[in-house]
Formats: structure tokens, C-alpha cells, sequence
């Protein structure tokens, strides 16, 4: 079964990537990755300039059916990652930043554009957890004005990073700003930012930041990030390609992605619950159901949802 995809001039051989923040904070657990041969590629985790110790542990916990995070944007700093995506990869890295102000976005934007580095970069725009800090795709005019900033100098492929939304006006909204750009792509969605879980043996919140408030992930947010996948594959440029996460942990569910308009699918919380090897079985799976009827290219029911 062909299962591949490009991303501007990025071939992916396969479908499958991790989500940012997950097995991707240092170089093994990159190369780790990078060496699976059911992964087509890998997002560093979002970098800030300086490295973070990010909040407060606990931080992370899986739950039932998903998982919440509070994680703080920990990461080793963005020469890190951009030193990793420079040395060693064998498969594409797509570099994920998120800086803590449009000035250590626009930094780090610029040494990007003067390096060597000729893969995909993705503006994180929906990062959850930094206190004190809103989620900046929630912000259309500070969105609109930070990619504004960054075309006018940014020559490279440049995806950005969006949170879940709500609203069908906020999909045309938002579409129409970013059909004002030439992305590369879009990356939805983030975790459904600020969850809370409650355990009732404890009668106590679950993770320390925040008083429990935390980005959710996992089955949980799958039908969030249908929705808002084929909201924006149904409008969007079509130069501009999709990035499906969010929810992902069966051929299914692949397969539902693909047919909303993913052009390529980002495993997080089943990738931190069952290891690399997820992506062997979430191949086998996809292949499965595309062997029973009788698909042989992914690019034959890409985005091919039919409505009633
Ligand atoms: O807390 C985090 O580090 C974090 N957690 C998320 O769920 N999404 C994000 O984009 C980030 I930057």
C-alpha cells in the first residue's frame, strides 16, 4: 500500500510522525525515531531560545482514554534542536519553535533562515501551559501580525502549529488569514488546551501546575481534531498541506484523518503510552482496512469524506 506525502519540497516516505513534545526533547530519543521504519519523520520539541526546566512535576499523566499535560515548554534550547536537524537526521526533521514573544520567535525565524537547514520549520502558536502566556492562535490579529512579521524576511517552508477550535466562524476567520500567507502547512491540533482531571479517590487534581489545568490528548479530543481538520482542508489553498494530529490511536482513526485532508498524521499521547512501536501497528492496521476495500494509493481517499 503507497503510503507517502510531500510537504513543500520535504518527501515524507510513509505517513507518520510524533507529535511535537513527545519522544522528541533529546537527540536519542530523535534518532530513535528516525531509525523506526515506520516513521517518515520528526518535530523537535518546541524550542525556546534559552533551554527550560518547564513546571513543576507532576506534570503529565495519562488517563483513561487520553492524557493531560501542564509540561511548561521544557526543551533544551533552540541551538539544540537546530544542531540535531543540521548533523543528523536521515529522515526530514521538522524544527518546532515557540518562543515566549514575537521577538524570540522572529530570532530564532532568522537563524533558521541563515543556516543550512533546508527542512520544514513549524511555528508553534498554541502552546497551553506557559503561564501567564495565552495560546496565540486564539489571537487573530496577533497571529495575522506575527506571520506578517515573519514572511517578510522568512523564505524557508514554514508551517504553523494551531489549537483546537470551536466555532465555525472562528474556521473562517482564521482560514482567511492564513490563506493570506504561503505556508508550507498547517499542523492541528494541539492539545485541547486547559483540561482539568479530577481523581476521585484523592478528591485531588492530578497534575501540579496550574492547579490541574492542562492540555488534554488521546482519544478524548479525536472528533476536536477531525472537525478541525477537515474545517480547514475545506478551506484552505490547497498549496497549503495539512498535518493531522490529535486522537490518533488505531488504523481508524488514521484512516479518518486521511479521509479530512491529512496529508500526513502526528501520533503524541499513544506514541508516550506505547512507544515507537506504535507506528508499526498503526501501519498495519491502516493497510488492513485499505486492503478490504481495496485501496492502493492514500491519495485515492485523501480528503475524500463524503457528507450525508
Ligand atoms: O506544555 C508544553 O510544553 C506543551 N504542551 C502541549 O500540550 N502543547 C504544546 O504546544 C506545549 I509547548
Amino acid at each position: 500500500v503507497k503510503m507517502d506525502a510531500q510537504i513543500a519540497n520535504v518527501k515524507f516516505d510513509g505517513l507518520f510522525i510524533n507529535a511535537s513534545g513527545v519522544h522528541c526533547q533529546l537527540n536519542n530519543d530523535l534518532d530513535e525515531l528516525q531509525a523506526n521504519t515506520f516513521v517518515a519523520g520528526t518535530v523537535t520539541k518546541s524550542a525556546t531560545l534559552a533551554s527550560r526546566p518547564g513546571n513543576p512535576r507532576p506534570r503529565y499523566v495519562d488517563l483513561a482514554h487520553g492524557s493531560i499535560n501542564s509540561m511548561g515548554l521544557p526543551n533544551q534550547g533552540f541551538d539544540y534542536y537546530l544542531n540535531y536537524a543540521l548533523t543528523r537526521p536521515s529522515k526530514p526533521v521538522i524544527l518546532s519553535v515557540a518562543g515566549l514573544s514575537v521577538a524570540e520567535n522572529l530570532k530564532m525565524l532568522t537563524q533558521i533562515q541563515e543556516s543550512s537547514f533546508d527542512g520544514l520549520t513549524e511555528l508553534n502558536l498554541s502552546c497551553p501551559n506557559v503561564i501567564g502566556k495565552p495560546q496565540l492562535a486564539y489571537d487573530f490579529q496577533a497571529t495575522e501580525e506575527i506571520l506578517t512579521a515573519v514572511f517578510s524576511f522568512f523564505k524557508k517552508p514554514l508551517g504553523v502549529k494551531l489549537p483546537p477550535y470551536f466555532d465555525l466562524v472562528h474556521f473562517d476567520q482564521m482560514a482567511a488569514i492564513l490563506n493570506k500567507f504561503p505556508l508550507s502547512h498547517v499542523n492541528s491540533i494541539n492539545s485541547i488546551g486547559n483540561g482539568l482531571w479530577v481523581d476521585p479517590v484523592t478528591e485531588s487534581v492530578v497534575i501540579k501546575p496550574k492547579n490541574g489545568f492542562g492540555g488534554v490528548g488521546g482519544a478524548y479530543i479525536l472528533p476536536t481534531a477531525l472537525a478541525n481538520v477537515r474545517a480547514f482542508r475545506m478551506r484552505l489553498n490547497p498549496a497549503i498541506k495539512l498535518i493531522g494530529t490529535g486522537g490518533v490511536t488505531t488504523g481508524a482513526d488514521v484512516f479518518a484523518h486521511l479521509l479530512c485532508g491529512a496529508d500526513i498524521i502526528a501520533v503524541g499521547t499513544q506514541l508516550q503510552v506505547e512507544g515507537p512501536l506504535v507506528f508499526e501497528r498503526l501501519t498495519n492496521e491502516l493497510a488492513a482496512i485499505m486492503d478490504e476495500k481495496n485501496y492502493q494509493d492514500i491519495a485515492e481517499l485523501r480528503g475524500k469524506l463524503k457528507t450525508l
